[in-house]
């Protein structure tokens, strides 16, 4: 009886073990599949982030959905979380976006399909807080997660050994472990806070999850990784703008020295040194920029390049504006030569012009002398060579003047030299020329005058000096002039043509003075 008791006893408890296990073993077939498609799930979310990425997502689904294949999964994992790595740049906004846009292309039974496609319809009406959103994609995940399918066999090398014995327990581990897993190769530029709230989180799913709470730790990798997505795109404001500020005062550092260095010829070493040392500064910045990992050592890079390039600028300014400060004082120096050269130069040229003046002037009568004549004779006969415009020239000479020298006296004689030079030149009109050429003979060059006018302003003048008593001390005395006149003709040089004027006064003599001969 006892041994059939026995028997029965055993049998019982054999049945109710088998039971057990085959319950055990359900759940966790069931767990196994929850897992796989949990990470199929995953790396739904995560498709259409960027193509690089997309291949690898369905390597990783396909080999989810057949036998698992460790070390291929691990690849996939290696490979999805380094091009992860490379899409920083995803902003917060993108990746809620991407959670309804990837609920959307769930194909379902129709049971759900109706269900998650109203969610969908609804998101995209009235975006909820991220945290509704993914509550409601949670809710909506676990109602298709939940109803059992084929099970798939389990990877004998993913169950830890410990856990080997409670199916339950090894897909909590696995479900753990893979979140881990993957939450371990994303590589985002993880701030202390996060990194430690990451260390927890990982910890929390390698100690295992309970089915109940897997959407609940799904929640808290997307939550996760949602965080650190922001804070980069917060950091690179920051970053933004920190270069902004950078960009800004390396403007006006450069605005200052092209300021200094403007009109400055003579510092161009100088300046070629000050740019040499900036450019080093500039090109030390953009390395810093390519090989700075986080914003902190960016931050004291730059700032250490830009004091550095103040230091160049303040060196070079120190340096120029004792180098302006010397050339000030050149120039003061300079100046106050110049000026004072100036002074004696305008002195020189008045004592200058007035010895011309007394060169070219007779001093007794006041008119030109025959030094002024002669060169006056010249520019005329040049005109007259490019022009062809007639010139007259005369030759007067005083009759009888050695008679009032020898009856009145020699100061006698000089003031009747000095009124007939009046006389003469009074008879002229501008343009004219008239000089004294010496002794009692004076000379005139008429230009633009042809040979019956000239006979005709001599013959005026001649006869003006004929009726004029010209006063002298204590009297006045009568003088008459003779005048030989004659014109440039082709052939002729400057003396020649005086020459055959001075013949005419010589004829007018001979014919008996006071009278006026043209040849
Ligand atoms: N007072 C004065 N006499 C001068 C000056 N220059 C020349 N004479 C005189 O002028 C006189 C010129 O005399 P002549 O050359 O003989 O001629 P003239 O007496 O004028 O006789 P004709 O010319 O033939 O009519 C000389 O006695 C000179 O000494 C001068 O500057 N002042």
């Amino acid at each position: 009886m006892n041994a059939a008791n026995d028997a029965t006893e055993w049998k019982r408890k054999y049945f109710e073990v088998l039971r057990e296990l085959e319950r055990k073993e359900r759940d966790w077939s069931l767990g196994q599949e929850l897992l796989t498609l949990a990470v199929r799930r995953l790396s739904l979310l995560a498709q259409g982030l960027d193509t690089r990425l997309d291949p690898h997502l369905e390597s990783l689904r396909a080999g989810l959905r057949g036998e698992l294949d460790p070390p291929r999964l691990r690849a996939d994992l290696g490979r999805i979380t380094q091009l992860l790595d490379e899409l920083r740049d995803l902003g917060k906004n993108g990746l809620d976006d991407e959670l309804v846009r990837l609920l959307g292309l769930l194909r379902l039974s129709t049971s759900r399909q109706a269900a998650v496609d109203n969610l969908v319809v609804r998101l995209r009406q009235t975006p909820p807080p991220r945290e509704a959103l993914i509550e409601a994609i949670a809710v909506e995940l676990n109602q298709v997660l939940l109803p059992p399918t084929a099970a798939a066999p389990p990877p004998a090398a993913a169950i830890p050994a410990a856990a080997a014995a409670d199916p339950a327990r090894s897909a909590e581990l696995l479900f753990g472990s893979t979140l881990a897993e993957l939450l371990d190769g994303i590589r985002l530029a993880w701030t202390p806070p996060l990194e430690q709230a990451r260390e927890a989180l990982r910890q929390r799913l390698a100690a295992g999850i309970e089915q109940s709470g897997w959407h609940t730790a799904l929640d808290a990798c997307v939550e996760l990784v949602n965080r650190a997505v922001a804070e980069l795109g917060g950091e690179r404001d920051e970053l933004r703008r920190f270069l902004e500020q950078v960009t800004e005062r390396l403007l006006a550092l450069e605005a200052l020295l092209r300021e200094q260095a403007a009109g400055v010829v003579e510092a161009r070493g100088g300046r070629a040194a000050l740019e040499g040392a900036v450019g080093a500064e500039m090109r030390g910045m953009r390395e810093g920029v390519e090989r700075a990992r986080d914003l902190d050592s960016l931050k004291r890079n730059m700032l250490a390049r830009v004091e550095q390039i103040d230091r160049h600028l303040q060196a070079f300014r120190s340096a120029e504006e004792g180098r302006l400060a010397r050339i000030d004082e050149r120039v003061r120096s300079l100046s106050a030569q110049l000026s004072s050269m100036h002074e004696e130069t305008r002195a020189l040229r008045g004592l200058l012009a007035e010895q011309d003046e007394r060169l070219q002037r007779d001093p007794l009568t006041g008119l030109n002398n025959r030094f002024a004549y002669d060169e006056r004779l010249q520019r005329e006969f040049v005109h007259w060579q490019a022009h062809g415009q007639p010139l007259a020239l005369l030759v007067w000479d005083i009759d009888h003047f050695k008679r009032i020298n020898d009856t009145l006296g020699h100061a006698i004689g000089d003031q009747v030299l000095v009124g007939v030079g009046r006389g003469l030149a009074s008879g002229l009109r501008g343009g004219d020329f008239v000089a004294r050429y010496g002794g009692e003979e004076f000379v005139m060059l008429l230009p633009g005058v042809d040979l019956d006018s000239a006979r005709g302003i001599a013959e005026r003048i001649r006869a003006e000096v004929a009726t004029t008593h010209f006063p002298v001390t204590g009297s006045d005395v009568a003088v008459t002039v003779s005048c030989g006149l004659t014109l440039l003709r082709e052939g002729d040089t400057p003396r020649g043509c005086f020459e055959r004027a001075d013949q005419g006064l010589l004829a007018a003599k001979r014919g008996g003075r006071n009278r006026c001969v043209a040849v």
